[in-house]
């Protein structure tokens, strides 16, 4: 009898739930992003429009079932206990990371979120999961909520707006761990605005190495090679 990738019927029943919902919500989002089309077929990918915050209250965006999937059998290869989330949303990536950190002997998933509708969502999809032992999510700007962690962090995902990943990034740089993981969605739809924080990522003064993988068409995959 196969077995999905997480082998957590429980989780993965809600993850298809989720996504479900998530999908749900897509012509949605394709009729907001209609006029921005040229932009991203002309290869400069998305304007990030800070006005557009609202729109996003009740949106899952959520991150792809590959993804999902990688991100889960990425941190069960490399143990990771310790994964800080900037954008949690309403949980769905929350749950592949949780899924790995338990069935990685324990640890924590620290996710953050601003929005504080999704908070109360995300902790009852995370519970419904069987998952709630594994994660703390912390309610407010990842700027704040970020800065009192502990070392070391085995891994982040950064996927909360993207005008904000350097700083998040900056923050939490002195407490991952060398060979820490850092992935960021959206890295091909939100080009211009993740320059920055791709340009430090490939800078080797900072002290990581970094590609694009073609997964949401651009999911930036950084190693931290210095303590
Ligand atoms: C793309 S969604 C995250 C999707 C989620 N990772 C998933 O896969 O299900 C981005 C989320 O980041 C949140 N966000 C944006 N700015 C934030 C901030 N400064 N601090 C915390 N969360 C923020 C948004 O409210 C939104 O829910």
């Amino acid at each position: 009898m196969p077995v999905g990738v997480l082998g957590n019927p429980k989780a993965e029943a809600v993850l298809d739930r989720l996504h479900a919902e998530a999908d749900r919500q897509l012509a949605a989002l394709w009729l907001h992003y209609l006029p921005k089309l040229p932009g991203l077929l002309l290869g400069g990918g998305i304007a990030w429009d800070r006005a557009n915050t609202d729109f996003y209250r009740d949106k899952y965006i959520p991150i792809d079932r590959d993804q999902g999937e990688w991100l889960y059998l990425l941190a069960r290869s490399t143990h990771a206990r310790t994964i800080v989330e900037f954008g949690t949303s309403f949980g769905i990536s929350t749950i592949y990371l949780a899924a790995a950190v338990q069935d990685n002997g324990g640890g924590r998933v620290i996710g953050t979120e601003i929005v504080p509708e999704k908070v109360v969502q995300a902790r009852k999809h995370i519970a419904q999961a069987g998952l709630g032992s594994s994660v703390e999510i912390r309610e407010g700007d990842a700027l704040v909520t970020l800065q009192n962690l502990n070392p070391a962090i085995d891994m982040v995902l950064m996927d909360g707006w993207v005008h904000l990943a350097l700083d998040v990034l900056k923050l939490l740089d002195p407490l991952i761990r060398k060979g820490g993981i850092v992935v960021a969605d959206n890295v091909g739809t939100f080009k211009a605005a993740l320059r920055p924080y791709v340009e430090f990522l490939r800078d080797p003064v900072n002290g990581y190495r970094s590609t694009t993988l073609n997964l949401k068409g651009g999911t930036e995959f950084s190693v931290k090679i210095r303590p």
